[in-house]
């Protein structure tokens, strides 16, 4: 059986909850998944595919998920990877695009580039006057669950796929 890592880089809490959404997903298609922070994972030995997924502020990936990707890049490598971002807030955008250095990233490994979920923002899980700030002026939760099951489905989908054919 495929194992799959699926790591988050969060500030507010809302990519987390993707994150454990699309391990759930893969673990209901019959696949070894197991959800961690960037931050508490040291190394990829054991998993076949990598699910990475980060936050956006300021058009950019968390630190932590940009240090965690030049950490182990060459693991990442070796692996499967799916990326994703999550950020787009209010209104969504026609065709939500990754950032610049999510998409720099994806081409680095050869992989598609990162699927973009819609964010959340919450004034009460903001912390610091920018954060709170902006908070309330785009208040709401933009994430679309069915779209990011339907998007851990195609991986297990895929993931299968490459099993049968070895
Ligand atoms: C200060 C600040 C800056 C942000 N900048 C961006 C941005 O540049 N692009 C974007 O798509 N979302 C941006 N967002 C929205 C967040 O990415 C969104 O709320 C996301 O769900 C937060 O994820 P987290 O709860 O995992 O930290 C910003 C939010 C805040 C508070």
């Amino acid at each position: 059986m495929q194992r799959v890592l699926v790591l988050y880089a969060s500030k507010m809490g809302s990519t987390k909850e993707i994150a454990e959404a699309v391990c759930a997903e893969l673990a209901a298609h019959g696949l070894r998944a197991k959800v961690h922070d960037v931050l508490e994972v040291r190394a990829l030995d054991g998993y076949d595919a990598v699910v990475l997924g980060s936050a956006v502020y300021a058009a950019r990936w968390r630190r932590s998920a940009a240090r965690f990707f030049r950490r182990h890049r060459q693991e990442l490598a070796a692996r499967r990877v799916w990326l994703f971002e999550s950020g787009w807030v209010g209104t969504r955008p026609r065709t939500p695009a990754a950032t610049r250095g999510g998409r720099r990233r994806a081409a680095r490994l050869g992989v598609r580039a990162p699927a973009v979920f819609g964010g959340r923002l919450d004034p009460a899980l903001a912390r610091g006057a920018l954060d709170r700030a902006i908070a309330r002026k785009s208040t709401g939760d933009y994430r679309d669950w069915d779209e990011i099951r339907a998007w851990a489905a195609d991986i297990a989908r895929a993931l299968a796929t490459a099993a049968a054919t070895g």
